[in-house]
């Protein structure tokens, strides 16, 4: 059995254990102990290993367990039944028959000892051991316990003592519901572990609590002695969470199905979630998966979603796939020149204020060619943050506020002016748009602040130092732009302003003051936008001085990867996605979404906008990164 060299300590020490196990009575003890040493024993002839194993098994306290483990054992196999099982009872008993017996000196000092405190208790304590009253016993399900309250529905029995149980209870205002309003720490209720803040009460000792007033329950819980049981419905993990810390509600801005997700611990544990669901997270202690439930789930449980970080770093990992490859094509004919940027010219119809928006950016073709030589070699569009969640805050809109600013953004071509200008035509006195500021000359047929606000260079540029923009630019030499007063114009005439611009600039607008429903008009694939927009036409940059001409390959392309580019980079700041492949189910889509935001009583808000004030929100917006 020994290996290797010993020194003559250890060679003693071992044989002394192995004397000391060899009188142990109890084979797992002596097998355990055999292991120990065989298994160090080769590391024994250490003059340190020797010391420690030696302090290790010559420790008093064990050798005393043994012994005590040994009695117990030795003890055990005699299999002891107790006598009788009320010697409580038969000591009073007996006292009082001793006492018609005389008063000797034995009787009187036997007497004595039954009346003894402690002497009653040890015969009490022999009784419980001897009736083996001392495990808890559940009491039996009560049969109307239906099926599905299986989960909800808790019995918690607890032995009451002279003390209080150390809790109180309220009448829940909405539900009426009788709840536990408080739990005393270190009363009975607090040490069982069994009942806690917001749990709603349903019975006490098999009476309903029901249409009862907490002080109508006081004394029922006074009277009851002994074994006290309820019937409890837990708090639901929101409450619990509200009675520990703030409640946490996320938007998710990604769409997740755990059935998709071959990592995920377990499937059935988890939560599957739509990008623009409300969640509310119960608990972020594990970095990689969090738990969450479900808004709409009235008494949801928690499931596994996956973290922040966890989201994050698989869309890092995800490999760049190639959208599509470009088709050669005929260079399209060069349109019709005009000479300023008026949508009624494209469409036919003029409505005030219809302008085409500023996004007058549209790169030059080497700009663009560059672009595209940069995504076809790397396939990556740098290092952005993806869209994972973001905190919100629940907002009631009182009727007599101003509707939120609805904002479309999405890139160049891809239809926002047409979803804009159907929205407006179907109801002109419910939608609004802003009258735009521009520098260059007024035309004959056009109206000052129905048209344009007709202004100086210099008016424009003061303009631009205060900061009265949300988006300007120059076209054909004149400057255009969109002020903040123009959107407040329309708010303040009780109609919901349509608002187009580029994604960059939506952060002179998210505040509080506007709500921004911001809506992302995002291409279909290339195989759809070939086949929608044969016969679209749209206005091309200053570059080309702004002709109009047909969509060509590259234009797609572009519109493609810039969506892209923006929904990575901006994403977290879009409440709504609308694929424009179907000019008419896209338009029936935001039009069905926009009202319902509209009537939804409770809406879900950027927990941002409610902590700043508009001007400190608005001097703040450089940096939106609250997301989570
Ligand atoms: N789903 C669609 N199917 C077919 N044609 C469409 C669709 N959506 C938009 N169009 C057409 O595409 C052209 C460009 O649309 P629109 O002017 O609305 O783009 P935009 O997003 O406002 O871009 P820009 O700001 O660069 O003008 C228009 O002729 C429009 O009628």
């Amino acid at each position: 059995m020994l290996g290797g060299e010993h020194t003559p300590q250890c060679l003693l020490l071992l044989t002394r254990v192995r004397r000391m196990l060899s009188r142990t009575e109890h084979r797992g003890v002596c097998r355990l102990l055999s292991s120990v040493m065989s298994g160090t024993e080769s590391h024994t002839d250490r003059e340190e290993d020797y010391r420690f194993l030696h302090s290790m098994l010559m420790e008093k306290k064990l050798h005393l367990l043994f012994k005590i483990h040994e009695r117990l054992k030795r003890f055990e196999k005699r299999s002891p039944i107790p006598v009788q099982e009320h010697a409580a009872s038969l000591a009073s008993d007996l006292a009082e028959e001793l006492i018609h017996q005389g008063w000797s000196d034995e009787v009187k000092e036997l007497v004595a000892l039954f009346s003894q405190p402690h002497f009653k208790s040890l015969l009490s304590v022999h009784d419980t051991v001897a009736q083996r009253d001392f495990e808890p016993t559940l009491p039996p399900i009560p049969d109307d316990v239906l099926d599905e309250d299986e989960d909800s529905v808790k019995i918690v029995s607890l032995v009451k003592t002279n003390e209080p149980l150390g809790a109180t209870i309220k009448k829940d205002k909405s539900t009426g519901a009788i709840v536990v309003a408080r739990i005393m720490r270190g009363g009975a209720a607090d040490k069982s572990g069994l009942i806690h803040e917001g749990d709603e009460l349903k019975e006490v000792n098999g009476i309903s609590l029901e249409h009862r007033k907490p002080k109508e329950i006081l004394p029922l819980l006074a009277c009851s002695k002994g074994e006290v049981k309820f019937k409890i419905i837990p708090a639901s993990f929101k409450e619990e969470m509200a009675s520990n810390k703030k409640k946490l509600f996320l938007r998710a801005l990604f769409d997740y199905d755990p059935d998709d997700d071959p990592a995920v611990p377990c499937k059935d544990a988890a939560i599957g979630f739509k990008r623009g669901d409300v969640l509310q997270v119960v608990s972020m202690e594990d970095d990689t998966w969090w738990q969450a439930c479900h808004l709409r789930d009235g008494n949801a449980r928690g499931g596994l979603i996956p973290s922040r970080q966890l989201h994050e770093r698989r869309v890092a990992l995800q490999r760049p796939q190639a959208l599509f490859r470009p088709r050669r094509v005929k260079p399209p004919d060069e349109g019709e020149v005009m000479e300023d940027v008026d949508y009624s010219a494209l469409t036919g119809i003029h409505i005030a204020g219809l302008r085409r928006s500023f996004r007058l950016g549209r790169k030059s073709s080497r700009a663009r060619e560059a672009a595209r030589r940069r995504r076809w070699s790397t396939g990556v569009h740098g290092p952005t943050r993806p869209p994972t969640y973001i905190e919100v805050i629940p907002y009631h809109r009182d009727p007599k506020e101003r509707h939120r600013l609805v904002v479309l953004v999405g890139p160049d071509g891809v239809g926002v002016n047409e979803l804009k200008r159907r929205l407006l035509l179907s109801d002109p006195d419910h939608y609004g748009v802003t009258v735009p500021h521009t520098t260059r000359e007024k035309r004959r047929q056009e109206k000052e602040g129905v048209d344009y606000h007709f202004v100086s260079v210099p008016m424009f540029e003061e303009d631009i130092l205060n900061h009265r923009f949300i988006e300007y630019g120059r076209y054909n030499g004149h400057y255009y732009g969109t002020s903040l007063d123009s959107v407040n114009r329309v708010m303040a005439e009780g109609k919901v302003c349509l608002l187009d611009v580029h994604p960059g600039k939506i952060k002179h607008v998210y505040t509080c003051e506007y709500k921004p429903y911001v809506v992302f008009v995002k291409p279909p694939g290339i195989e759809e936008l070939r086949l929608t927009r044969r016969r679209a036409k749209f206005i091309c940059g200053e570059e080309d001085k702004g002709s109009v001409r047909v969509f060509s390959e590259e234009d797609f392309e572009d519109m493609i990867s810039l969506a892209d580019d923006m929904e990575s980079q901006c994403g977290h700041l879009f409440e709504k996605v609308i694929v424009n492949g179907d000019i008419a189910m896209a338009f029936r889509e935001l039009k069905a979404d926009l009202e319902r935001v509209e009537q939804t009583e409770v809406q879900w808000l950027p927990a941002e906008w409610m902590c700043s004030s508009p001007t400190k929100a608005r001097r703040s917006c450089g940096h939106l990164d609250s997301w989570i």
